[in-house]
């Protein structure tokens, strides 16, 4: 009796059970945006460290400048990164620069443009109100606070936060190494001399590319001949990484030899096969000491079940939480079977309509051996097992791909 399709949530909760986060490392700022924070990052200091002028002009008692005309003595200069160390007195004003502290007694600052100058007297022609135009101390953030969270994934604002808050590198977890290969005679690198009945290898192209954009190191092991003791020893060269991906040979035909190659090898395999169109003959288990993902050799179920269960896994080793990719609601564009119990996951493209949900159509064609399609795809439509026949116009599910 055929063995029952594992669905695709389970399969990804497996996979990420048996994951834990690589060590940390320190990482300088100018290296650390798009990975993930591994410990908390407090301020070193309050910003702004004491009060400052938030433009060029005078700072002033605000009192003196109730009504306008308001005639003032300029006593002083208060340029960024200077200071006016006297106290402002009744009828004072200090000439200051945006950036630059407050002087004590001052409570405001009027704006150059609302004001005349003549010698040591400014005239301030519009009024002003107590803390106008300063940025108290701490406006921005204390000293102590903490200001990102351990799991966050790194922006470029964040790295400039964190540039703010005087620390200068960051406790990472050490990008996860993927080391990956493909399996069958037929396939030879892109460039290479292609023999008579051989095709281009996408896969591993591909699946290096689609590593380096989920925030780990691609390591490239090449493409392993048919032969169970070719693929023993490429797998070998594995030992190290933090995961193992094979792909191709994870079918049923006679030439499908991961698996049986493996198990002699210390494979054990924790589950083959789930309910997922694209990517029926999955696999995963432990290769050794290595987590290792078995995915399919048709170029379309390799990219999507990597982005499905390998883009997760990433994240959980590089110490993020793990999810399955964003869906986002959309209305189909065309009419759809019903469902079989493989979840289904459909290129499709997607027009965008002002005011209403995008609409997302499917292609015609879905064989998972075009990558054509895969490339020109908007999203992915993800439909439920079993899912009933469906109108144009329903709501569906959909991953956005770009
Ligand atoms: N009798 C059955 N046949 C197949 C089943 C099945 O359940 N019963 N499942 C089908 C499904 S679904 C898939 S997906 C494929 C996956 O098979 P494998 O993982 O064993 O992949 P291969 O046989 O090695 O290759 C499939 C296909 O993809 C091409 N390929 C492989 N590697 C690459 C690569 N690196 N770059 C580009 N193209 C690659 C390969 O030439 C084949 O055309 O099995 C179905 N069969
Ligand atoms: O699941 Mo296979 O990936 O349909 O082609």
């Amino acid at each position: 009796m055929a063995q029952a399709l594992i669905p695709v949530a389970e399969a990804r909760a497996r996979i990420l059970s048996m994951l834990t986060p690589t060590e940390q490392e320190p990482v300088l700022l100018a290296n650390a945006v798009g990975r993930i924070l591994a410990e908390d990052v407090v301020a070193r200091r309050t910003q702004p460290p004491s009060d400052l002028s938030a433009m060029d002009g005078y700072a002033v008692r605000a009192a003196d400048v109730s009504s306008v005309p308001a005639r003032l003595r300029v006593v002083g200069e208060s340029p960024a990164g200077g200071a006016y160390d006297g106290i402002l007195g009744e009828g004072e004003a200090v000439r200051i620069f945006t950036g630059a502290p407050v002087p004590h007694g001052a409570d405001a600052i009027v704006i150059q443009e609302d004001t005349e100058r003549y010698g040591d007297i400014v005239i301030a022609r519009e009024k002003t109100v107590h803390g106008r135009n300063i940025r108290p101390a701490g406006l921005d953030f204390t000293k102590g606070t903490t200001g990102l969270a351990a799991g966050r994934k790194l922006s470029a604002a964040d790295i400039a936060f964190a540039a703010a808050m005087n620390v200068s590198s960051l406790s990472l977890h050490r990008r996860p190494r993927i080391a990956f290969f493909s399996t069958g005679d037929e396939l030879v690198r892109p460039g290479a001399p292609l023999g008579p009945n051989q095709i281009v290898s996408s896969n591993n192209d591909g699946l290096a590319a689609l590593i380096a954009e989920a925030g780990g190191v691609p390591l490239d092991l090449g493409i392993a001949p048919d032969r169970r003791e070719a693929i023993r020893a490429t797998a070998r060269k594995a030992i190290g990484a933090d995961m193992l991906v094979t792909l191709g040979g994870a079918s049923v035909g006679d030439h499908d030899l991961v698996q049986a190659a493996l198990a002699e090898d210390g494979l054990d395999i924790d589950f083959w096969r789930i309910a997922m169109r694209p990517g029926k003959p999955l696999m995963f288990g432990r290769y050794r000491d290595i987590p290792m993902l078995g995915l399919p050799g048709n170029p379309v179920s390799a990219q999507v079940c990597a982005l499905l269960f390998l883009v997760p896994a990433l994240t959980k080793l590089a110490g993020g939480e793990a999810n399955a990719p964003r869906t986002v609601p959309a209305r189909l564009g065309t009419p759809l079977a019903e469902n079989d119990q493989r979840e289904d996951y459909l290129r499709a493209g997607i027009d965008h309509v002002p005011g209403e949900l995008p609409v997302a159509t499917p292609f015609p064609k879905q064989d998972s051996s075009m990558l054509s399609l895969l490339s020109a795809a908007d999203c992915l439509i993800v439909r439920p097992p079993h899912a009933p026949a469906a109108e144009a116009g329903e709501m569906v599910s959909v991953i956005p791909l770009r």
